[in-house]
This record gives C-alpha cells, sequence and structure tokens, in this order.
C-alpha cells in the first residue's frame, strides 16, 4: 500500500505538487491521470524520493519513506517510465536482470532462482527470442516491453508505471493490460487515455495544476463536470458494448481561428 500523506513538492518558488494525499490499495491497480503538466511524473518521482518533499509524507506498507535507505527503496518499489533511459550496448538480458541489482547487489549473481525469474519475465513480455540481442536493436514498444521485464524480474511489492502503453500495438497493449494485475501487490499507474484507464483501474486519482481534483472509482469520476473543469473539453459519455461508459470530448466553443475563417469564406 502507498499513502501520500498531504504531499507538497516546490521548485524553487514554484509548487508542483500542492497538498497531495491519496491511498494506493494493495490488490489494486491505481491510476494517476490529468492533463499535461499536472504533477503525475512529479508525485511518482516524489514517491521514490528522486524529488524531495517540502513537507507531508509517503508511506509504505507503513514505512516512511524518509526514514528508510534509498536501497530499501529499490527493492521495494519498481518504475517503469519515462525517464529510464536504458544503456543502448547492453543485451536485452542483461538490462532484464539489472532488475535484481537492489536485491543482490552488482557484484554477486542472483543464482538459479533469479535466472528463472529473468527468463519468465522476458517470457511473460514475448521477449525470450530477443534475449541476447542488444537494446540498439529493439523498436520503442519492444524496449517498453523490456522495462516492464526488468520490473517484473525486480519482484518489488510496488510498480510504479508512467505511461507504459505509449509504444504499443493493440495486440502488445492487451498484454501487458493483462499482465499489470500480476506484476505486483500494489501497482500504482500514469495515464493519459482515460478509456484504458477506466478499464484497467480500480481507483483513480485525477491531479489538476499540481492538487487532487478528485478520486474514486473511474465509474463515478470520469463525468463531465470533472472532466470539462480540468480537461478544458466538453466530455461525452456514450454507453459501451459492456456496459461500461466511453468518452468522447470536444472543444467547448469553436476556436476564434475558425470563426474569423468562415467568416472570410462567407
Ligand atoms: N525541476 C523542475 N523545475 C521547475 N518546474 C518543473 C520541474 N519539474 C517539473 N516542473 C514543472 O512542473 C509541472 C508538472 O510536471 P510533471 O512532469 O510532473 O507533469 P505531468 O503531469 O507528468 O505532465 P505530462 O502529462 O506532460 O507528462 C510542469 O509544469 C513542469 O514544467
Amino acid at each position: 500500500m502507498i499513502e501520500a500523506q498531504a504531499v507538497t513538492v516546490r521548485a524553487g518558488r514554484r509548487v508542483l505538487l500542492d497538498d497531495v494525499s491519496f491511498t494506493a490499495q494493495t490488490g489494486a491497480v491505481t491510476g494517476i491521470v490529468g492533463p499535461n503538466g499536472s504533477g503525475k511524473t512529479t508525485l511518482l518521482r516524489a514517491l521514490v524520493r528522486a524529488a524531495p518533499l517540502s513537507s507531508g509524507r509517503i508511506v509504505l506498507d507503513g514505512d516512511d519513506l524518509r526514514i528508510r535507505p534509498r536501497r530499501w527503496i529499490a527493492r521495494h518499489v519498481a518504475e517503469v517510465g519515462q525517464r529510464s533511459e536504458p544503456d543502448p550496448s547492453l543485451r536485452v538480458v542483461d538490462e532484464v536482470s539489472l532488475g535484481g541489482l537492489a536485491e543482490h547487489g552488482v557484484l554477486r549473481s542472483g543464482g538459479a532462482a533469479f535466472d528463472d525469474r529473468v527468463a519468465d519475465a522476458l517470457d511473460a513480455v514475448e521477449l525470450s527470442h530477443r534475449a541476447f540481442d542488444r537494446l540498439s536493436t529493439l523498436s520503442g514498444g519492444e524496449l517498453q516491453r523490456v522495462a516492464l521485464a526488468r520490473a517484473l524480474a525486480q519482484g518489488a511489492s510496488h510498480v510504479l508505471l508512467d505511461e507504459p502503453t505509449n509504444h504499443l500495438d493493440i495486440r502488445h497493449r492487451l498484454e501487458i493490460v493483462a499482465l499489470l494485475r500480476r506484476i505486483a501487490p500494489t501497482v500504482l499507474i500514469v495515464l493519459h487515455d482515460l478509456d484504458l484507464a477506466a478499464e484497467v483501474c480500480d481507483h483513480v486519482v485525477v491531479l489538476h495544476r499540481g492538487r487532487v481534483a478528485g478520486a474514486g472509482r473511474p465509474a463515478e469520476l470520469f463525468r463531465p463536470p470533472l472532466l470539462d473543469a480540468v480537461y478544458d473539453v466538453t466530455t461525452h459519455a456514450h454507453p459501451g458494448p459492456d456496459g461500461r461508459a466511453r468518452l468522447s470530448f470536444s472543444l467547448p466553443s469553436p476556436l476564434p481561428l475558425s470563426s474569423s475563417h468562415e467568416k472570410e469564406s462567407a
């Protein structure tokens, strides 16, 4: 379980996160959504102590992060993020094996049990056949799956994912979505696609300008008044074939450019 309690993060005089509180429960997938620049990545960075808190605290399964060494955090929290830039000269299997670094250190191997974990992780993301290829030869989507395999190999109790389906085709996206529930007991995922968030998340936190604009079950939260205000759009909800509403969006009013263009052509 991850608890953010009144978390505030500043960069100079700028407030990036303002009094943010939420709980990501064990056994659940919790989504973080919000417009560009609303603080989602900053929040993930705060959760691994990469962004220092000005005030508030973050608690992981009852442990206050401030009093835990970074190595402890690395063992308990895996990141799959936009920020990770692996060495392109590494082989796929080596990058995935780095998932064991915090557990058994640089100089020791994790033994046969860990090798099996690496092999299982590669299998889960369908990259066993590329195990000995250099990362430089992989596509964006394949690299994303390598990052996920590394998190799986790490076996951390908490996994933080920043837009993990960005470069994935439809099939691999579905596979990653199916994997989410068994990747770790506590999963926190940043997503831009609200339909996907509604599909995969049990609970969602909506950030807006560094503050929590709403939190709850996606079906209750993803409704016009909140989404219109947060994204500055007009939200339309359509009943989906499975009973779950699908969302579409339009601009709240015609753009000034289009109205002047219409006048000119009239
Ligand atoms: N070190 C920093 N110094 C100053 N401003 C920063 C710093 N880091 C982030 N910001 C600003 O804080 C805001 C939140 O950034 P963040 O990357 O957390 O947003 P986000 O919600 O992840 O955005 P996106 O959806 O575009 O990825 C942005 O306006 C960003 O420019």
